[in-house]
């Protein structure tokens, strides 16, 4: 059988949590930063290394099957690739920016010029918006250009906020996009193979976002507390060498676990426990 052919960022933000995602899925990954290509021939795949930026387009044009990259890269990109499945990391928001105080609205950003390294989204917002402004393609460091007396606004990605706080400048207008990694395949076709390698990756989201949480607790209230705990397909629960006594095991969403076991302990369970789920197939 031929291997899926799998595009990985080889650097930037998305690069080490992308290799670490693929690696939890039980997939081997590139030891040397400089490595190109790596062949995991018993798991059926190979992974090509690139610039986020060109991976949309290496799948769109079906040269490789799968890729890992920005949504906000994917839709820059205009390329004939889809996204296939969210992967919860490299999350950014994509907004405009100017000199604090210099602009409160979008519709001031008629006429002005706006730097980005995303000339596509930052095109296709405005002209859904009916905004004419002139767009300069900077490849980085866009916040300096500014300053610098190349542009008016900028469009870039937001992340924890320090670097426009450093350049003097904030955020006005909506939010262009969310964006966070995402698989990609070629617009409307899906690679053989894909449900095997989107299902182990599902596995690691889903092992990511739980724990297993154990308790003991009265017969009586088991009701109750299973309407707390409901588990996925139903909790188990079994019996207890305590007479009277459970034991249930469900998994819960992580966020909000701590709260969980105190509203348990309120209600009489005791032994109450989580463990870490590597991964799974639900
Ligand atoms: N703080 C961040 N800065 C830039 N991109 C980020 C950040 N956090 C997440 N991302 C996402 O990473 C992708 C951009 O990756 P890319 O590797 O092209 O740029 P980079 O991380 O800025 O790397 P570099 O500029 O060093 O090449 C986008 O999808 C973007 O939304
Ligand atoms: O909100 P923050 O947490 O400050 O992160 C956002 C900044 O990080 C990225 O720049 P990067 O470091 O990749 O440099 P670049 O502009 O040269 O790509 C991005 O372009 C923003 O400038
Ligand atoms: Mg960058």
């Amino acid at each position: 059988m031929s291997l899926l052919r799998i595009a990985v960022p080889n650097k930037g933000s998305l690069s080490q949590s992308a290799s670490e995602m693929l690696r939890e899925s039980g997939y081997r990954q590139r030891e040397d930063a400089k490595q190109l290509t790596l062949t995991d021939a018993e798991n059926g795949v190979e992974f090509f290394y690139l610039r986020p930026r060109d991976i949309a387009l290496y799948v769109g044009e079906g040269t490789l099957d799968i890729g890992v990259t920005g949504r906000d890269l994917l839709l820059d990109s205009g390329a004939k690739a889809e996204e296939a499945l969210s992967l919860g990391f490299g999350r950014s928001r994509f907004r405009f920016a100017g000199p604090k105080g210099a602009f409160t609205d979008l519709a001031q950003l008629s006429g002005a010029r706006i730097a980005t390294s995303y000339v596509g989204v930052v095109r296709a917002f405005l002209e859904e918006r009916g905004i004419e402004a002139s767009v300069v393609r900077l490849d980085g460091a866009v916040e300096t250009s500014i300053q610098l007396g190349v542009a008016d606004a900028i469009a870039d990605v937001v992340e924890t906020g320090s670097t426009l706080r450093q350049a003097g400048l904030e955020v006005f207008g909506e939010t262009i996009l969310e964006s966070e990694a995402v698989l990609v395949t070629r617009s409307g076709s899906v690679p053989p193979g894909f449900d095997v390698f989107k299902r182990r990756l599902e596995g690691v989201l889903v092992a990511r976002g739980y724990v297993m949480m154990d308790y003991d607790i009265e017969e009586s209230r088991v009701a109750e507390a299973v309407r707390l705990t409901p588990g996925i397909e139903g909790p188990t629960v079994s019996p207890l060498r305590r007479e009277g006594w459970v034991a249930v095991r469900a998994m819960v969403p992580r966020d909000g676990s701590q709260r969980l076991m105190d509203e348990l302990y309120q209600i009489g369970a005791r032994g109450i426990l989580t463990t870490k789920i590597d991964a799974c197939r639900l």
